[in-house]
C-alpha cells in the first residue's frame, strides 16, 4: 500500500521575506521511516513546522490525510523546551495525553497506566517525581519521547531527536523509533548523523532549501547530492 499521509505540492515557505523552503513536491507514504538531512539553515525545521501547521506555505499546498493535525505528533528540538518551567517528569509526559483528556481533568487509571508504561519504556520510571530542570540532556530527551508516545499518533515527526544525547541513549531511543515503524506508524526525523541515517532509515529527503533528493537512502546520500546540498546552502549557486 502506498497511501500518502503527507503530500507536498510545490511547497515554498518563507521566513521574514526570505524563502527558507523552495518548491518541494513529494509524499511521505504511510508506514515509512524517513530521515530529513541537510546543512544548517537547509529548511528542515521550517518544513517540519509547516507540516505540523505551525507556519503556512507562501506557495503550494501541504495535504495531510485526515486533515491538518490528524493523528500527528511532533518532538520539537530540545532547545525549544523551557527547562526552567517547574514541572515534574510525570506531568511533562502527561501533557502528551491532553489531546484525549484535556488539560484540567484528572487522569483516570488507564491514562496513569499509560504514563507509567511510557516512563518505563524510556527508562525513566525512577525519575517521575523529578523536576525537569534537574535532568541531563539525555534524560530530558527520554522523557520527551515518553510524552510523544502518549499522543498515540499515527505519524510522528522528530526534530533532531539525538542532539545532545549520548550513544547509549541514542541506541535506546532509536530502538523505540524502530518499534513505532514496526507498528505501522509513519516516522519522519530530522537528523545530522549520516551514518545513523544509513543504518536505520530506509528513505531520506536531502534538503538545501529545495529538495536535492527524496528517495531510498542509498540513492539519496551520494557524495554528489551531499556536495550539491552544501554548495546550495553556502550560496554558491545564487
Ligand atoms: N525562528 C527562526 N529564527 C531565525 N531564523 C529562522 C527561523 N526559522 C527559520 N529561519 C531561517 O530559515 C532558514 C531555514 O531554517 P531552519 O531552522 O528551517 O533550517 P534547518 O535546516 O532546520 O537548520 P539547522 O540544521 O541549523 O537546525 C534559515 O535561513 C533560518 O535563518
Amino acid at each position: 500500500m502506498t497511501e500518502a499521509v503527507i503530500e507536498l505540492d510545490q511547497v515554498s515557505i518563507s521566513w521574514r521575506e526570505r524563502l527558507a523552503v523552495r518548491d518541494i513536491s513529494g509524499a511521505f507514504v504511510r508506514g515509512t521511516l524517513t530521515a530529513i538531512v541537510g546543512p544548517n539553515g537547509a529548511g528542515k525545521s521550517t518544513l517540519v513546522k509547516a507540516i505540523m501547521g505551525l507556519v503556512s506555505p507562501v506557495r503550494g499546498r501541504i495535504r495531510i490525510a485526515g486533515g491538518q493535525g490528524a493523528h500527528m505528533a511532533c518532538l520539537p528540538q530540545i532547545v525549544e523546551i523551557d527547562r526552567s518551567f517547574p514541572v515534574t517528569v510525570y506531568d511533562l509526559v502527561a501533557m502528551g495525553a491532553w489531546g484525549r483528556v484535556g488539560a484540567w481533568r484528572a487522569f483516570d487509571r488507564l491514562e496513569h497506566d499509560r504514563i507509567e508504561a511510557a516512563l518505563e519504556l524510556v527508562g525513566m520510571a525512577d525519575f517521575s517525581r523529578r523536576i525537569i530542570g534537574t535532568l541531563s540532556g539525555g534524560q530530558l530527551q527520554r522523557a520527551l519521547f515518553a510524552r510523544l508516545m502518549l499522543h498515540e499518533a499515527d505519524t510522528l515527526l522528530l526534530d533532531e531527536p539525538f542532539a545532545a544525547v549520548d550513544r547509549a541513549t541514542t541506541d535506546d531511543l532509536m530502538a523505540l523509533i524502530h518499534d513505532w515503524h514496526d507498528e505501522g506508524r509513519t516516522v519522519i526525523a530530522v537528523l545530522h548523523d549520516l551514518d545513523l541515517v544509513r543504518t536505520h532509515f530506509p528513505q531520506t529527503l536531502v534538503m538545501a532549501g529545495q529538495a536535492v533528493a527524496w528517495c531510498e537512502t542509498a540513492q539519496a546520500l551520494t557524495p554528489e547530492n551531499l556536495h550539491l546540498a552544501r554548495h546550495i546552502c553556502a550560496g554558491d549557486y545564487l
